[in-house]
């Protein structure tokens, strides 16, 4: 109807680099394909406008296309410096001079915004000379040539069309596509835009345009598996050990191959230059289809469908307002307890492939003896240090301000506005309160460090001083909430559908000691993996007691930052190769895996107090902390209990019985909780 024709989403399907397409300047003059008698082919010296001596003897276009150089239209000194022989000028060479030059800047691209020594300037001018290049689809007039000389005029025709279509002021092309328009053996199909949307991606826009969604949803589909399995091409091409590769099979390489690892590189580029949280259109044609897909479900009734792709939507764009509504509705449509589930996808932003299961141990021969059609083991075995998986967050007004890449390591991420700066003043306030109370840390009042006192409170903790009057319950309880949607967002972030259960949360304040700060070396928490004991002579991590060793994740929830010192980093396993940092405050959560993958450490906190809370998250229900369990007791409220779900349920039951035996309190009397919801 007119409501939800206003709902469409609107159509992005472009798997072709974009770009405005303002007119470019040019340096030089686009040759035609070399042999001259104009009978053969577009003639190269009818316009020529160089005045190089060397001209005559060059057959290929005079001036490389660049980037930068735009005033003059000779060849550039270095350009002729360099050039080959001319005997030695056999198409690839030139192809692969103009690609390197590209290659190359990708490199340092990468290797600069990825070390990030003051990446900024060079690696965005880079970029976008990179960009440009692409834009003006400069590698399509070489490859037109080289076609050429192949003889392959119909892939030379397209070529040559293909670049034509983002330059149509561009004399010399003009010239040549007249040519190659009255050369007999070209048919008029051949002038094909290679840039274009497939096929394939335009069949299934056409029927979602046209409401023919039963047919959509087929081709669709379809355009989504082309689109994943194209990309995860690319991610191979552009990890893969490209060049050393080529270099030996230079003879049968391929013009379009190249063009190809091309596209393929500039998209990493693309990637790794693109800001934090910004999606490249090119990035955008998976989402987009899942949008469009999700309303082409909608449409022909299958709401269970319509909800995965709703929710695999969301791992590109986890606040979309539309969408975040429209899974809601599903839910309540498909019932509470049916688990939506994303497809398998896995993302950060700009940055995503599909999760294939990944033959990690495969012998890299392997890879070689495919040869050059490089496979999914490539870009598996990058999953793991590039991606994190993530799902949507169930939380409104979260955002993720780092996620693995950013922080060099794998299944680590920080949340921003996880608390407002009032939820942080009133847990201070209850540190304040719990203040000497002990340290609910093996009793010791600085475990880590002389230099700092260390305070801490469990939960449990502060439902007791709550109980005893000695703190706001509202206080205890935003603790139990806190814990509770950081619980939830890392789950959905880390192992969405698989349930994660608290193991121990712990809030914890450093204060630093001030008569004790003078030349201090030592760290307020040393480096350390929180569920194996680390090793870092040897390099390995110990996953066994006194390990906490069904910790599976690690979260830790910042409430202030006026102090000095006190961030906190991640290292290596030598402990001392410093990989990522985090500045606490208000409402920022790191999150992470507790293995071996992760070690981290707090630097000193050299003057105030640094409170955090501390949580720990495992798997395994059987050492699942009783928190939920101990605050439905605490309410005496076993009704809220049997309104949660199933499992929630049994679980929290269970708990309540152990709960009694061991602690023999009596709650009975405890309910001052009894008119605070639980809602988190
Ligand atoms: O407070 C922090 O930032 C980290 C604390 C930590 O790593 C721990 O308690 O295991
Ligand atoms: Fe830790």
């Amino acid at each position: 109807g007119e409501a939800s024709e206003g709902l469409r989403p609107v159509l992005v399907p472009v798997l072709h680099l974009p770009g405005p397409r303002r007119p470019p300047r040019w340096a030089c003059p686009a040759r035609g394909p070399p042999e001259p008698p104009p009978a053969a082919g577009p003639s190269s010296s009818s316009s020529s406008s160089s005045s190089s001596s060397s001209s005559a003897a060059r057959p290929w276009p005079r001036c490389r296309p660049s980037a930068s150089s735009s005033s003059s239209s000779s060849s550039p000194p270095g350009a002729a410096a360099a050039s080959p022989s001319p005997s030695r000028l056999v198409p690839y060479d030139l192809l692969r001079r103009s690609l390197d030059r590209v290659l190359q800047r990708a490199d340092c691209l990468q290797h600069c915004l990825g070390s990030r020594l003051g990446a900024a300037p060079s690696a965005h001018r880079a970029s976008h000379a990179v960009r440009r290049d692409f834009e003006r689809r400069e590698p399509y007039n070489y490859l037109q040539v080289a076609f050429f000389q192949l003889k392959k005029l119909d892939q030379a025709v397209s070529a040559a069309h293909t670049f034509f279509v983002a330059n149509p002021q561009h004399l010399q092309m003009r010239e040549d596509i007249e040519k190659y328009r009255r050369m007999s053996g070209v048919k008029s199909d051949n002038f094909r835009d290679l840039e274009a949307a497939p096929h394939w991606v335009r069949a299934g826009v056409q029927h979602y345009n046209a409401d023919e969604y039963l047919q959509a949803v087929d081709r669709l589909e379809e355009s989504l598996r082309e689109a994943l399995s194209a990309l995860e091409e690319c991610r191979a091409l552009c990890e893969g050990p490209l060049e050393e590769e080529e270099e030996e099979e230079e003879e049968e390489m391929q013009p379009a191959h190249y063009i190809q690892v091309l596209k393929c590189r500039q998209q990493c580029v693309l990637e790794i230059a693109t800001k934090p949280g910004r999606i490249s259109a090119t990035e955008d044609f998976i989402p987009s289809h899942l949008d469009l897909l999700q309303f082409a479900y909608d449409q022909v009734g299958n709401q269970a469908l319509a909800a995965e792709c709703a929710a695999s939507y969301l791992l590109f764009y986890p606040t979309d307002e539309p969408v975040l509504e429209k899974m809601k509705q599903y839910q309540t449509e498909l019932g509470e307890d049916t688990t939506v589930t994303a497809r398998e996808v896995v993302t950060t932003p700009g940055l995503y492939f599909l999760a294939l299961p990944c033959p990690m141990q495969q012998d890299p021969r392997s890879r070689r003896q495919k040869g050059k059609h490089l496979n999914a083991d490539v870009s598996c075995s990058s999953l793991s240090v590039l991606t994190s998986p993530t799902g949507p967050l169930p939380f409104e007004g979260i955002t993720v301000t780092m996620d693995s890449r950013q922080m060099n390591g794998t299944h680590r991420v920080v949340f921003d506005r996880v608390l407002t700066e009032s939820e942080c003043k009133d847990l201070l306030r209850l540190t304040k309160a719990a203040g000497g109370t002990g340290d609910g840390y093996r009793a010791r009042r600085s475990p880590h460090t002389p230099h700092e006192r260390f305070e801490g409170l469990t939960v449990l903790k502060a439902m007791q001083l709550a109980q005893n009057g000695d703190v706001d319950w509202r206080d205890a309880k935003l603790l139990l909430q806190a814990s509770e949607k950081s619980r939830k967002i890392i789950e959905s972030y880390f192992t969405p559908g698989k349930k994660l259960h608290f193991s121990f949360t712990h809030l914890v304040c450093r204060t630093a000691v001030e008569e004790e700060q003078e030349g201090r070396m030592d760290l307020s928490h040393p480096v350390h993996a929180d569920n194996c004991l680390l090793d870092p002579e040897g390099k390995e991590c110990w996953k066994e007691p006194p390990a906490y060793v069904y910790r599976d994740y690690s979260g830790i929830l910042y409430l202030n930052d006026d102090f000095q010192g006190g961030g906190l980093f991640f290292t290596e396993m030598d402990a001392v190769t410093v990989t990522a940092k985090v500045r606490p405050k208000c409402g920022r959560l790191v999150a992470f895996s507790s293995g071996k993958e992760n070690p981290h450490g707090v630097w000193a906190v050299s003057r105030g107090r640094r409170c955090a809370i501390a949580l720990w998250y495992t798997h395994s229900q059987e050492h699942a902390e009783q928190v939920k369990a101990s605050f439905l007791v605490i309410q005496g409220q076993r009704q809220e209990l049997e309104e949660e779900p199933g499992d929630v349920q049994e679980q929290g039951l269970s708990h309540i019985q152990e709960f009694k035996k061991e602690k023999s309190l009596n709650f009975l009397g405890a309910c001052k909780l009894q008119n605070l919801e639980i809602g988190m």
